[in-house]
């Protein structure tokens, strides 16, 4: 209402009128005037009084809040090397410390062995990842094992385990290997067109590709070849879920999740089908990508799991198929046992059985793909890098795997046949790759929230409190590692030099959330490296080349990790 139209009506219409109008005349400037003050006094209680002067966290040690304010700590974590500035921090403040993030928002790290315990294990019912977290896994790895907590992350990960025991990834390790002979070949043969010199290789790339095809057939059951066919769409869709992986745009999708119901939507067809007019949005662009690509891997997921499920119907009724030993195939197969106990018990007749949804089914699917690729890949990617440098300890490895290689007539290489016994009896090897995964922890942190008030190393943390996990903080401790935590030393958990005495790393976490797929990683890991090592002489691409991470949910490398790759005349 203008101004004018608002004294034609003083002057028309009664006098209580006449005052209300104008009442509101006057007020709204002094009510604009009172929010406005209101909402510079929260961003001031918010990054200033509350972090200076209220927070009970204040009197913990830390790096300063400053200089700006709005971003706090931001800066130097994004820019940093992932989870390095967090490991000069705690060397220079001590186990328990706060770093203010960005608009006033603080994180505790604790680092000492007891503390995480109490957060990770003891108390891990009250210390759920925090939801900014479930959000963006939930929307890359589905709603599965990753993002439940409680009574439900319980119910799913008992039905789970038993397709992770030891049995059961010992009949897979035969699996892996068709992968591998792609892979040596596609190398071979590329190292062989170079000739003398050698060919640099982005070893990243193929360990992406070699790690999605394992997994696939593994855990799904599924022959994505992504080695040999570069049109294979889930290799497709995952290469453009990587290429967005950087800090800068998971600080972004952060943000975007953070408004409410955005995660939802994101997910529904209604975003993909728009996905061209969303990504006009500025803040939007690359999430469109993302939407995109967890379209077309949903799209495979949902194939391969009715597939499953046909499969599983078929070997019910006695149809000529073999029972599958890949992990999905034995969750359907658990499943549909555990549903005709809940159909034959009837009601109230002792405990049903908890049967998964074909909708969470479906979040496993995405999860063993989200969870189960890009780790493999960084870890082993790392681990080739630590061995280009360190010349003595490749050439100890390749001595102690080559015996138990046998060279094929038809193309010279040496092909791995190990069992999981075999792998894990094979010293030098675990040595190395233990020592990668605590050096180069594939996933460099995580985070919890304290769901409510407690008490952690004599420290008052209030309700809402983010923890940062420091996983690469604690696996290089100079108390815990000895002074050469920070360098790569196999030898250190050769059996004599008896390790069984120091805590374990935290690559894989601790506690009911620990990671389920850590056998499989490892043997995975062992046998990819084994055969590279036995076949390959790996050194750096150039002279002066550094190791350059980036870090969103898995630390990578920058660059791909370019090596030199010659062939070993066998
Ligand atoms: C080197 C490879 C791997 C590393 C370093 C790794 C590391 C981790 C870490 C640190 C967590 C805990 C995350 C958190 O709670 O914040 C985790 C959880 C998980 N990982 Fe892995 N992982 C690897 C490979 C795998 C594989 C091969 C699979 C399965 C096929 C897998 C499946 C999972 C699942 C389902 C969870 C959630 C467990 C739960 O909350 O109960 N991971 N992993």
């Amino acid at each position: 209402m203008s101004l004018h139209n608002s004294a034609d009506l003083v002057l028309s219409n009664s006098s209580s009128v006449v005052v209300s109008v104008s009442e509101s005349l006057i007020s709204m400037p002094v009510l604009l005037f009172v929010g406005l003050g209101l909402i510079i006094l929260a961003i001031v209680y918010q990054l200033v009084l509350y972090p200076f002067y209220f927070s009970p966290l204040r009197t913990l040690p830390g790096p300063p809040l400053g200089p700006n304010l709005l971003i706090g700590r931001f800066r130097d974590i994004i820019n940093g090397e992932a989870g390095i500035p967090q490991r000069e921090w705690v060397k220079e403040y001590g186990t328990a410390i706060r770093v203010v993030g960005p608009i006033g928002i603080q994180r505790v790290i604790f680092s000492s062995a007891e503390a995480l315990q109490k957060i990770l294990s003891t108390n891990w019912l009250f210390n759920p990842r925090p939801s900014f977290m479930r959000e963006v896994l939930g929307l890359v790895t589905g709603y599965g094992l990753l993002t439940v907590t409680g009574d439900r992350h319980k119910q799913m990960r008992k039905a789970m385990n038993p397709a992770f025991s030891i049995p059961n990834m010992t009949a897979q390790t035969d699996m892996y290997y068709k992968a591998i002979d792609g892979l040596l070949a596609i190398l071979d043969s590329r190292v062989g067109k170079a000739q003398v010199g050698g060919s640099v290789e982005i070893m990243y790339e193929w360990m992406s590709k070699v790690t999605l095809d394992i997994i696939c057939l593994t855990g799904l059951g599924y022959e994505a070849d992504s080695l040999r066919n570069p049109h294979n769409e889930l290799a497709n869709a995952y290469e453009d879920l990587i290429s967005l992986q950087t800090g800068r745009n998971l600080a972004r999708l952060i943000a975007i999740l953070s408004i409410p119901g955005m995660s939802t939507f994101l997910g529904t067809e209604l975003a993909w089908r728009h996905r061209s007019a969303i990504s006009k949005i500025p803040l939007l662009t690359q999430t469109t990508i993302l939407v995109d690509a967890m379209h077309r891997i949903k799209a495979v997921s949902a194939s391969i799991l009715r597939e499953k499920m046909k499969e599983a119907e078929n070997l019910e009724n006695n149809e000529d198929t073999a029972a599958k030993k890949d992990i999905m195939s034995l969750l359907v197969r658990a499943r549909m046992a555990d549903q005709k106990i809940r159909g034959s018990i009837g009601s109230g007749l002792g405990p049903v059985p908890y049967a998964m949804s074909d909708a969470e089914m479906m979040d496993q699917v995405l999860t063993f793909l989200g969870a189960g690729h890009e780790t493999t890949a960084s870890g082993l990617a790392w681990t080739l890098w630590l061995l280009a440098k360190d010349t003595v300890s490749q050439q100890r490895l390749r001595e102690e795997i080559t015996p138990h290689l046998a060279v094929t007539e038809s193309d010279g290489l040496r092909k791995i046949r190990l069992g999981y016994r075999e792998l894990k009896d094979l010293v030098w090897l675990d040595c190395v790759v233990q020592e990668s995964l605590r050096l180069y922890p594939p996933v460099p942190m995580t985070f919890r929230q304290a769901a409510t008030t407690d008490y952690v190393d004599g420290v008052l943390i209030p309700k809402g409190t983010l923890y940062y996990i420091p996983i690469r903080v604690s696996n290089t401790l100079k108390d815990v590692w000895g002074e050469d935590a920070e360098e790569f030393n196999p030898s250190r958990w050769l059996p004599e030099k008896n390790l069984g005495s120091v805590p374990s790393t935290l690559t894989f976490l601790a506690g009911p959330h620990a990671c389920i797929g850590k056998t499989m990683a490892i043997i995975e890991m062992k046998a990819v490296i084994a055969a590279l090592i036995a076949n390959f002489e790996f050194s750096p691409s150039y002279e002066g080349q550094k190791a350059n991470t980036t870090a969103a949910v898995t630390m990578k490398p920058k660059d791909g990790m370019p090596l030199l790759l010659k062939k070993i005349v066998q």
